[in-house]
């Protein structure tokens, strides 16, 4: 039996996603939350022909109590999205309260249930989701991910530029670090099959990955940034996670984790120096560090730098948090 939760569903990327997850037949019942809204998308997709059940709610009343309850996957894109200008850490102020707030009531309701955390700053996020859990004790770091898989997707179809593959997502590239700008590596020189980019190509082509947020914000124009393309790859990421809870074996996906509580995870800790990572894998953090080319492990070094300072930040917003 599987119940997903979306918290944040009335918004941007809540909407598509929780339509992409109501048509998904793996999952039997489906729960919507949010602060506004919550009753119309929930009327919409409820006319839908498909196996969820689905249930939605506003805040009073115990709303979140109420879609929380029995839920072993609760996908989190709650909060405000970036305008041109902006940087993800700039969210901080107004995403980092609602995050905290919406994972507590994770803790008190569903404790056991895989927790997604969309919701921007991602590097900065799901430290504030662990410290939360951690506190209440409750903190399994096996069911902890930040999405990071639209930056796997971006990778996968800006390479076809290059490749000329007809369907982009057969091309495996593995992303490891964080979600913003720089703290974003993409392995090329690691893709599956091989992919050959001319020497003047790659650069620009790795700052797209760590920039393509930055794109959609831009051509957006002040309208908020990617929820289509978030929609999709959060649903690809979700899927997974529920094909994994089903029993399937062998699922690779970057996802950004808590290292030392994760299969193999200490290692790529110690190697980094950071607790914070999107290792290649979410069953597994396979160890690639070792098989990098010396323009990723230059990548690498400047990506550690700025995962510190924003894992940092989350962690002490729960310890310390700003007066209200
Ligand atoms: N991880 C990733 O790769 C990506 C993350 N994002 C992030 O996802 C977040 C959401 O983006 P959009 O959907 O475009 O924003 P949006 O503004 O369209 O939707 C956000 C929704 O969250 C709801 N919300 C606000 N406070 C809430 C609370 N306390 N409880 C429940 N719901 C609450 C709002 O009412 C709204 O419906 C942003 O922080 C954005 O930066 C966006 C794209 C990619
Ligand atoms: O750019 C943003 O603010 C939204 C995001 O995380 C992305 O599209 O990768």
């Amino acid at each position: 039996m599987v119940k997903a939760v979306v918290l944040g569903a009335a918004g941007g990327i809540g909407q598509p996603l929780s339509l992409l997850l109501k048509a998904c037949p793996l999952v039997d019942e489906l729960s919507l939350y949010d602060v506004v809204n919550t009753p119309g998308v929930t009327a919409d997709l409820s006319h839908i022909s498909s196996i969820a059940k689905i249930t939605g709610y506003l805040s009073p009343d115990d709303g979140l109590k109420k879609a929380l309850t029995g839920a072993n996957v609760v996908v989190i894109p709650a909060g405000i999205p970036r305008k041109p200008g902006m940087t993800r850490d700039d969210l901080f102020k107004i995403n980092a309260g609602i995050v905290r707030d919406l994972v507590q009531g994770i803790a008190e309701n569903c404790p056991k249930a895989f927790i997604l955390v969309i919701s921007n700053p991602v590097n900065s996020t799901v430290p504030i989701a662990a410290e939360v859990m951690k506190k209440a004790g409750k903190f399994d770091p096996k069911r902890l991910f930040g999405v990071t898989t639209l930056d796997v997707v971006r990778a996968e179809t800006f390479v076809q530029d290059i490749t000329g593959e007809k369907d982009p997502s057969k091309t495996v590239i593995p992303v490891i670090g964080g979600h913003s700008g720089e703290t974003i590596v993409p392995l090329f020189s690691l893709a599956k099959p091989k992919v050959n980019i001319p020497a003047d190509k790659l650069a620009p082509l790795i700052k797209r990955v760590q920039f393509g947020g930055d794109e959609v914000v831009e051509a957006k124009g002040g309208a908020g940034s990617a929820t289509l393309s978030m929609a999709y790859a959060g649903f690809r990421f979700a899927e997974k996670i529920i094909k994994a809870m089903k029993g399937e074996k062998g699922i690779v996906e970057p996802t950004y984790v808590y290292l030392p509580g994760v299969n193999g995870g200490d290692v790529v800790a110690k190697e980094n120096g950071v607790d914070y990572f999107s290792p290649s894998g979410a069953e597994k953090a396979n160890n690639i560090l070792s098989e990098l080319d010396d323009n990723e492990k230059e990548l690498l070094e400047v990506c550690v730098k700025g995962l510190k300072g924003n894992i940092e930040k989350g962690v002490d917003f729960v310890h310390n948090p700003p007066p209200k």
